[in-house]
């Protein structure tokens, strides 16, 4: 089932615009003066050494958490709920069936019982989950847990997806899935915003990428560039394995 991309078309929430975005949690300045435009229909890979301030840049476009200098904006519609959605590297799942995980985000969203019941369906089918659709969801294996989480977020019809260490917890054959998921969703025209420490992943899946260090934006480009001649010494020491934190 393909995404209905007149519905992006229609009501576009992107482009996402970041404006001297800061954040900081009593007088530790995690994230300072981050600029930026995220565009629609683009791949953006974040990465940055260890607490460079990746995840907390995703919550702040998600709008889990609020700037507390600067500004996030987004395009003059607003966005509706369901247009942006987030997955976790460990997903947050309900304590019941797969299908009912599936279900339960579409009934809060306003879906008739007979438009969940196509939409549950065909999205299980989508996602190779009709055998599991009974179980408990958190019983299954970690690669069958984030492609739920996957499938959960697509089924709400986003045209934004922030996807933190989407494969981080998971082995090489369950991380091939969720990039194939990943690009795909791209193919469908969602836009993806993902933070990965992997740079192999990275250079799979990147169009763009945004380098962070010690909360500070120090590239942002296409990613071809970026991999072959970074412009900084860090990006530089970071790519060659020096720069860990
Ligand atoms: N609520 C908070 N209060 C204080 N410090 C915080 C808070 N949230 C995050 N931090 C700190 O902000 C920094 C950036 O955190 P963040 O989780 O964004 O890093 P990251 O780049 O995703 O790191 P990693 O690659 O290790 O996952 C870290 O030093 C973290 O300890």
């Amino acid at each position: 089932m393909k995404q209905d991309k007149s519905i992006a078309a229609a009501g576009s929430v992107l482009p996402l615009q970041l404006r001297s975005v800061g954040y900081h949690v009593g007088k530790t300045q995690l994230l300072n003066g981050i600029d930026l435009t995220i565009n629609a229909g683009r791949r953006l890979v974040v990465m940055g050494p260890n607490g460079a301030g990746k995840s907390l840049f995703l919550r702040l476009c998600h709008g889990l958490i609020t700037p507390t200098t600067g500004g996030i904006f987004w395009q003059a519609h607003g966005p509706r709920p369901a247009a942006q959605a987030m997955v976790l590297q460990r997903p947050v799942l309900l304590r019941r069936s797969v299908r009912a995980n599936l279900d339960y985000p579409l009934a809060l969203a306003g879906y008739t019982r007979a438009m969940r019941d196509e939409t549950v369906q065909k999205t299980l089918a989508r996602f190779g989950l009709v055998a599991l659709a009974e179980r408990p969801a958190r019983l299954l294996s970690g690669g069958e847990q984030q492609r739920l989480a996957l499938a959960r977020a697509w089924s709400m019809r986003p045209q934004i997806l922030f996807l933190d260490e989407p494969s981080a917890a998971l082995d090489p054959s369950a991380t091939r899935i969720i990039e194939a998921l990943i690009q795909q969703f791209s193919d469908e025209g969602i836009t993806i915003v993902m933070t990965s420490h992997d740079l192999f992943q990275a250079r799979r899946l990147a169009q763009d990428i945004a380098f962070l260090h010690r909360g500070r934006l120090i590239e942002h480009g296409p990613a071809a560039p970026f991999f072959d001649a970074p412009q900084t010494a860090e990006a530089r020491d970071f790519l060659g394995g020096a720069l860990i934190w």
